[in-house]
């Protein structure tokens, strides 16, 4: 419920429409309340006595109370959708834009199946929970009352039967509501699993076919949609008995009516009319229970789902950015003083005791097992990362001091995978820099060597990627993703195993770019070949999250074993390890 109040501030800005639409349904409930007493005075006062004038003035009231009636319920319906649809609106912004500026390791706590399910059914959740709350919040609980009231003025000879039939009718209610609220809580859980496994299984469907495991893959979303098919039917089968049970009730309660009423009517205690109102009522009464229910049945559901918006809204960004620091130039010269970090806390660290200190302008290789932390070493520069301990420095500050967009924007950082986006190459080189000009872009991708192959595509830079680039090679995504780090002229060059794909002729173009066009930057090269890293001005070998040797290549090929290890089995394999 807390998440709820938290949430509300998104009504707020529509409080004029979240108020106008209930007023309306008053206007709507208040008609639909006056129908069966003029239905009885036209019985009663109007056929019983032959009164014609007198009915035909009462069914002009009854159209003139339906038109009101229809306006109210009208102006409820737009009013409550335009409160609900600008609510959802302004929440799914807000969310989106919090887990764009996600560290990644919010990132990784919640599951990308988990973000699309917030972003979408969850809001879609609140968003018709709060449509009913404004529409049918007020219309429930008056039909409710109003119909008591009347029954106590105009049919009290009747009202026992509700003394009887209201309990008993809230008694299921309540029980239903209450349950419906656990039922929903664990279909949701199974959505979210639903959600992961179809994120997952898309993704990789390339891995899957070529693997041969679309059976395996298809028996376990299997598993998972029994499972949701399950849930659902449960809960859908348990909260559809409510329907056909107050109906039960109210039928007892109709019958009863009749029974008392006709023994009355005989009495001369009754008239035929008040029957008919009375019966009318009831079935107002369970209305207005009924759909107070459902108001509460799908705020049931929707706590669940504001409480994991709220969670992810709430989540606190671990990467602070001081403000208003000033902003002096970044020469580039990079300094670790024994930096720690893992991914999941209180597990083996993935960093341990990394010292090291790299002169602006100077090229660092970085070479290692797999796994021994090259890739984590190099996220720290632009803090997609912080470290757990010790500090890593530019210019000889605290990157935590640097203002952090403006760190980043002085870091050009090409992944390990090269992600790309369904837009035209030129757009995507644009998310390096986005004031880059025509002549950036040809100079970028010139430097990547990917001029060549952007100019065999019918549209050059206008050529569109499909999502997740599978329309172009390893080699071709990757020398874009290098394109797009150069167009930036950053002070911090980091390329993270970015030449794997790469041909050896075309990795030479490249080298030979970096070194004349990016002189002055300080460039980290990650790579697993010695042949992309040996002319680095260091080279630090890793193991197991250390850096175990430290040198020129030449110093290295005689004081590193692990780096000889790796020039021979390279050398073997007829990786050109030398010029
Ligand atoms: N997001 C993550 N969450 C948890 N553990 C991770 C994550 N990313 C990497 N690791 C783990 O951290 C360790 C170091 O990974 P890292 O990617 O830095 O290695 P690497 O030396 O770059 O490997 P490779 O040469 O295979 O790219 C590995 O054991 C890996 O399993």
């Amino acid at each position: 419920m807390q998440a709820v109040r938290k949430l509300s501030k998104y009504v707020k800005p529509y409080i004029l429409f979240a108020i106008i639409a209930p007023v309306m349904m008053l206007i709507e409930v208040g008609m639909d309340l006056l129908q069966p007493t003029i239905l009885k005075h036209i019985i009663d006062d109007g056929i019983a006595k032959g009164d014609t004038s007198y009915i035909v003035k009462m069914f002009g009231l009854m159209l003139a109370t339906s038109l009101i009636g229809l306006i109210g319920g009208v102006g409820c319906s737009i009013y409550a959708s335009r409160t609900a649809v600008n609510f959802s609106t302004d929440l799914r912004h807000d969310l989106y834009e919090t887990i764009t500026y996600f560290s990644n390791k919010s990132k990784d706590k919640f599951t990308l199946g988990k973000l699309v399910t917030n972003l979408t059914s969850d809001i879609e959740m609140l968003q018709r929970a709060l449509t009913m709350l404004l529409k049918i919040f007020v219309r429930g609980p008056m039909m409710f009352i109003g119909a008591i009231v009347i029954v106590f003025i105009t049919a009290r000879e009747l009202f026992p039967i509700l003394l009887v039939v209201v309990p008993i009718l809230a008694f299921f209610m309540y029980y239903f509501t209450a349950l419906s609220g656990k039922l929903f809580y664990k279909v949701q859980k199974v959505v979210d699993l639903v959600n992961t496994k179809v994120q997952e299984n898309l993704a990789g469907i390339r891995v899957i076919k070529a693997y041969n495991r679309k059976d395996h893959q298809i028996e376990q979303f299997a598993n998972v949609n029994t499972q949701l098919m399950k849930r659902s039917m449960m809960a859908d089968q348990i909260i559809g008995v409510l329907g056909p049970l107050t109906m039960f009730i109210v039928n007892l309660g109709i019958v009863a009516a009749l029974w008392m009423g006709a023994i009355k009517v005989d009495n001369n205690t009754l008239q035929v009319g008040v029957i008919l109102a009375f019966i009318n009522y009831l079935m107002m009464v369970m209305h207005g229970l009924t759909s107070s229910s459902n108001v509460l049945i799908q705020l049931a559901r929707a706590i669940p789902s504001a409480e994991r918006i709220v969670k992810v809204l709430e989540e606190q960004t671990e990467l602070t950015s001081p403000k208003n620091v000033d902003k002096h130039l970044i020469n580039g010269s990079v300094t670790f003083e024994n930096v720690h970090f893992s991914y999941v806390k209180e597990t083996e660290a993935v960093l341990k005791n990394i010292s090291f200190h790299v002169n602006a302008g100077e090229t660092v290789g970085i070479i290692g097992m797999t796994g021994s932390g090259k890739s984590t070493l190099v996220k720290m520069l632009p803090r997609l990362f912080d470290v757990d301990r010790g500090v890593v420095k530019i210019d000889g500050r605290n990157i935590k001091d640097y203002d952090l967009q403006y760190l980043r924007a002085a870091v050009g950082y090409a992944p390990q995978k090269a992600t790309l986006f369904s837009k035209t190459i030129a757009e995507n080189l644009l998310y390096g820099k986005a004031e880059a000009t025509e002549q950036d872009i040809l100079e970028a991708l010139a430097a990547a060597n990917a001029q060549e192959f952007v100019d065999t595509l019918p549209a050059r830079n206008e050529h569109v990627l499909t999502q997740g680039a599978t329309n172009l090679s390893g080699g071709q995504k990757q020398r874009l993703a290098m394109a797009r780090a150069f167009i930036r002229q950053p002070q911090l060059l980091i390329l993270d195993d970015v030449t794997s794909a790469v041909d050896s002729i075309s990795e030479k173009t490249i080298q030979n770019a970096i070194t004349s066009k990016f002189a002055a930057a300080t460039k980290f090269i990650v790579s697993s070949k010695i042949s992309s890293i040996r002319h680095a001005d260091q080279i630090f070998v890793m193991d197991d999250g250390q850096i175990v040797a430290q040198g020129t290549h030449e110093e290295l090929l005689k004081t590193s074993p692990l780096y000889q290890e790796m020039a021979r089995t390279q050398a073997e394999k007829g990786v050109t390890v030398g010029e």
